[in-house]
């Protein structure tokens, strides 16, 4: 494993590519069309936002900017024009990036897992023009602190900015987060005001990452309908594939509401910051009981794809099982909890408690299964296939998962 201080020359995501700059004002080269007031779409596709925001932009060069605990977030004058591919709404308002820094030190230094634990390996997704990187460079430096930004213009800028600083020009969805905290010698610790064209697959793999221990926590923005089916109850209109999988994987929190008028350019929906503290390897395994990760995403994705239909009827086509043996499992009662989860019942686990399924499951709507049902609807049409194998190779049941490259090249690095 790599210390700290050799991360500048030997990160296994730094790209040699080189930079595409784009300064200045709208390329007069490309011929551009306005569909809604602000954003352009230039010949190639590429939507921009037409004008700089005047009280966002002051007339400052990089080498002015101040990063003192009250700066206002800055960008030099038309530098990072926001490109509406990369979902970049860029947060402007200083009290909401101090609210936002302070709420990731709290989920970082005293939830979860993460009391007594140094902080030392921050990962920030997206730092754009460096509104939260400002702030956590003041608080942390840049020797504990790593950044992953698709776009070279901002990896130029925080180039300049903060040389020591450590900036992947990488996509984040195709970042290995194990083989990165592995190079840490820890879990990392994630801070993010997320592109929100693709929150649900950076979340997906940060989850992923978990079962190799690759993350600890993860305090990130993003829209406030996807911060409502994250934590929505059982029952709710907004409980889902995302509230069952998080709620499983992970301790989640919404910590606050972020309205549009923070960021520049607006976005059209509000915002919320997010907490989330995965469960680890080995509570995570205690907590699957034995099901395979693949098998219980199958069972929440088949069951929440028709979520009007009840169980028994969402779940008739779930691949990987022969008919006439899916028809009589679905026919079936309950099948008894294993052991571990009725020890855990025993001590008071809220998560265990809400494990055991009604003799009428299938009847029921998917909404209505508690995430720890879930688990137990897929021991009960594909069995417990990791109960009684050493740890190791129980990793084999995840081979995609945590090291899958999440989507192929784009964005031309
Ligand atoms: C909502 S902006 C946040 C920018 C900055 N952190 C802030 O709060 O002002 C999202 C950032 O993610 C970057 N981004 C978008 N897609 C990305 C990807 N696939 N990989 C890495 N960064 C990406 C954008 O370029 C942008 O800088």
């Amino acid at each position: 494993l790599l210390p700290h201080h050799s991360r500048q020359t030997s990160s296994p995501l730094s790209c040699c590519h080189p930079l595409r700059i784009h300064f200045g004002q709208i390329d007069k080269t490309r011929t551009y069309q306005t569909i809604c007031r602000g954003w352009v779409q230039g010949s190639d596709g590429e939507w921009e936002w037409e004008e700089d925001d005047p009280n966002f932009v002051p007339a400052v060069t990089t080498t002015t900017i101040d990063t003192s605990s009250t700066a206002t977030p800055q960008l030099p004058s038309g530098k990072l024009k926001p490109k509406q591919s990369l979902g970049q709404n860029f947060l402007k308002d200083p009290n909401t990036v101090a609210k936002i820094v302070r709420a990731f030190h709290d989920d970082a230094t005293n939830r979860g897992n993460r009391p007594g634990k140094p902080l030392d390996s921050i990962v920030e997704l997206g730092p754009g023009a460096g509104a939260l990187t400002d702030r956590l460079v003041t608080n942390y430096g840049t020797d504990v602190l790593q950044c992953i930004e698709v776009d070279p213009r901002s990896v130029e800028i925080l180039g300049e900015r903060y040389p020591s600083l450590l900036v992947h020009h990488a996509d984040v969805l195709q970042v290995n987060y194990p083989a990165m905290a592995e190079q840490e010698g820890q879990p990392l610790v994630i801070i993010g005001n997320l592109p929100y064209y693709i929150t649900s697959q950076i979340l997906f793999a940060l989850a992923d990452a978990s079962h190799y221990g690759a993350v600890d926590c993860a305090t990130v923005t993003m829209q406030w309908e996807v911060a409502q089916r994250m934590v929505a109850p059982t029952c709710c209109k907004d409980y889902g594939i995302l509230s069952v999988v998080f709620q499983t994987y992970a301790d989640v929190r919404c910590h606050f509401k972020i309205p549009p008028t923070v960021f520049y350019p607006q976005p059209k929906v509000d915002s919320a910051l997010v907490g989330l503290h995965f469960l680890g390897p080995s509570n995570l395994r205690q907590r699957l009981a034995g099901v395979r990760p693949q098998d219980f995403r199958n069972v929440i994705t088949t069951a929440f794809r028709q979520r009007r239909k009840t169980v028994r009827n969402s779940l008739k086509k779930i691949p990987g099982i022969e008919a006439d043996e899916l028809k009589a499992k679905l026919d079936s009662l309950p099948v008894p909890l294993p052991q571990s989860v009725l020890n855990a019942q025993n001590t008071g686990d809220v998560f265990a408690l809400s494990q055991t399924l009604p003799d009428n499951w299938a009847s029921k709507r998917p909404e209505e299964l508690t995430p720890a049902q879930f688990i137990e609807v897929t021991r009960l049409l594909f069995g417990s296939r990791t109960t009684d194998r050493n740890e190791e190779s129980q990793q084999e049941d995840v081979p995609d998962l945590g090291r899958k490259v999440w989507r192929k090249l784009k964005h031309g690095i």
